[in-house]
């Protein structure tokens, strides 16, 4: 089971949350907002050293909690300022300016003047607010990611959207955040897991009605026990037998690696399909341990789970593909450009790995919308989703913050790091996905853990090395899963 609070909220679950609380339950706001600040106060105290503090706050109750960080701060004697950088106060902000003013608490408009360190306070805009960003707020992200000092963001980076972790403009580069009760996609998902540093998520006691975890961080707990649950298996064939139907001419190096990464995931045997027989020679002169048979018809029979695509680059090669995709039983991973073959929903196990601009070609293709890269990048949870719907696959769109999507299911990787942006990476997670398929996981645990422990795995490397040291490392994250991530987000009690 997932942890609850790696559970994800919208802007509008967040939103309706507030609402229940205070006004179905009675909580009285700034009780809420209080609760807020002191979780972020703590954190700014953490930060802070012997710097100042200075709140740049937005005209909302993003803005309030700002103001409330400078009065608690202020409080515990540490040099605090806010900065109201509207015009428009929401009532809630009033109250709090009203207040920090009576207790001494120094309040401006506009930004600070001067180059002083301090720590930044990110109290622009929350989740009641949707970029792209409008002055004055431009010029003040701009200005806080000049200024010198550690940044703290409260719930979400300014400039990043909440829902989508897209950044249409410029963003708030914050080292932590803080957000409330639950964590939201935009800090997960890139580019807004890069704005937003290290996500911690503060209980406040905000309730909500809505039970659905459709949205949720892989929680590197759950992946460690599934992982822990795996059956090593008495004997080769226990582990499961991965079919690879991959390797064009000139390109064998892809199924290699797929089927090196899926060996060190504990894939009993593996073996390539390719009636090249150049092709065959060479990938058994890269790595002994594969087997290699003709494709025929039914490829690779004896295989309970297939792989299909990696290095597959001549057209001629693709023949029968469809038909595949659509009537083999078995549980398979599609990768590569054997995406491109793809042309019904099917109704069989199977798992797609595109990168975005493969999900781009696959849904212009299935729906008749124009998408290229770029607008599945601008939000990749919607096209993660749409292509669940139009394929029937659970889809892992890959990338830093790799998604996986089943139906409106949605999990969001916390793992990996730029050595993972080498040629061979995906083919080495076909691999890993297909190893654990045939272990006996669903497609969806098998995608989630699978990705995970990629990225894992690429953690452990530094930029520079290849994908064959990826897929060896698979087997040491396999044999010692760790059940936290410097990703996953730290919980506070306020
Ligand atoms: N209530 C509670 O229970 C608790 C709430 N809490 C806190 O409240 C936060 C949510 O507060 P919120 O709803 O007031 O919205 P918030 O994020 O401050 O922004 C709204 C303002 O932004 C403006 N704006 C919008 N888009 C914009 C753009 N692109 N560019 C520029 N401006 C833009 C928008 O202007 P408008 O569009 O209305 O003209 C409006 O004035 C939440 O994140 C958490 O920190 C905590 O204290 C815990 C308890
Ligand atoms: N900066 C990064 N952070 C995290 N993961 C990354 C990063 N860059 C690449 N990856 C991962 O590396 C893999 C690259 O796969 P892919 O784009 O198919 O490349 P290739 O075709 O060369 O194998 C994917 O799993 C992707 O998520
Ligand atoms: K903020």
């Amino acid at each position: 089971m997932t942890r609850a609070w790696a559970t994800l909220w919208t802007r509008s679950q967040a939103a309706a949350a507030d609402r229940h609380t205070i006004v179905d339950l009675g909580t009285p706001s700034p009780v809420l907002m209080e609760r807020a600040a002191l979780c972020c106060a703590r954190e700014a105290l953490a930060m802070r050293g012997d710097l100042p503090v200075w709140a740049l706050c937005g005209p909302g109750n993003n803005g309030g909690d700002g103001v409330a960080v400078a009065r608690i701060l202020h409080g515990w004697g540490v040099p605090a300022r806010a900065f109201l950088l509207s015009e428009r106060l929401s009532p809630e902000l009033a109250q709090q300016v009203a207040l920090a003013e009576k207790l001494g608490v120094r309040i401006d408009r506009g930004l600070p003047p001067g180059q002083e360190e301090a720590v930044i306070v990110d109290a622009m805009l929350g989740t009641g607010a949707a970029p792209p960003l409008r002055q004055p707020f431009v010029a003040a992200v701009a200005w806080a990611n000049a200024h010198p000092g550690p940044k703290l963001a409260i719930d979400i980076p300014t400039g990043i959207d909440a829902d989508t972790g897209a950044a249409p403009g410029p963003v708030f580069a914050a080292d932590r955040t803080v957000t409330f009760v639950r964590s939201k996609p935009g800090l997960h998902v890139t580019p807004g897991r890069a704005a937003a540093g290290e996500v911690v998520v503060a209980d406040i006691g905000i309730v909500s009605q809505d039970m659905s975890n459709e949205t949720c961080l892989i929680d590197p707990v759950e992946v460690a026990r599934t992982i822990a649950g795996l059956r090593p298996g008495s004997h080769k064939g226990e582990r499961g037998h991965v079919g690879i139907v991959g390797g064009s001419a000139g390109t064998p190096g892809a199924a290699v690696l797929a089927g090196a990464a899926a060996l060190r995931a504990g894939a009993g045997l593996v073996t390539i399909a390719t009636d090249d027989r150049e092709v065959q020679a060479q990938l058994l002169a890269h790595r002994p341990e594969l087997m290699v048979q003709p494709r025929g018809a039914e490829p690779v029979p004896a295989a309970k789970v297939l792989v299909v695509g990696p290095g597959l680059v001549r057209e001629a090669d693709r023949a029968g593909l469809a038909a595949l995709w659509l009537e083999d039983r078995r549980p398979a991973v599609w990768d590569a450009s054997a995406l491109a073959e793809i042309a019904v929903r099917s109704p069989m196990p199977r798992v797609i790995t595109p990168h975005p601009a493969e999900a781009a070609r696959l849904l212009s293709a299935r729906t008749g919308e124009s998408w290229t890269a770029a607008r599945v990048q601008a939000d990749r949870p919607l096209a993660a989703r749409s292509l669940a719907t139009v394929t029937g696959a659970v889809v892992v769109l890959k990338g830093e913050g790799t998604l996986v999507a089943e139906g409106a299911r949605l999990g969001v990787c916390v793992s990996g790091g730029p050595a993972l942006a080498t040629a061979g990476s995906g083919d080495c997670l076909a691999g890993v996905i297909a190893a654990l398929l045939g272990r006996g996981l669903s497609p969806w645990a098998a995608a989630t853990a699978g990705v995970h422990v990629h990225g894992v795995a690429g953690e452990r490397l530094v930029v520079g090395a290849v994908a064959l040291d990826i897929a060896d490392a698979i087997a040491a994250v396999l044999a010692a899963p760790e059940e936290t991530h410097p990703r996953f987000p730290r919980r506070v009690l306020g």
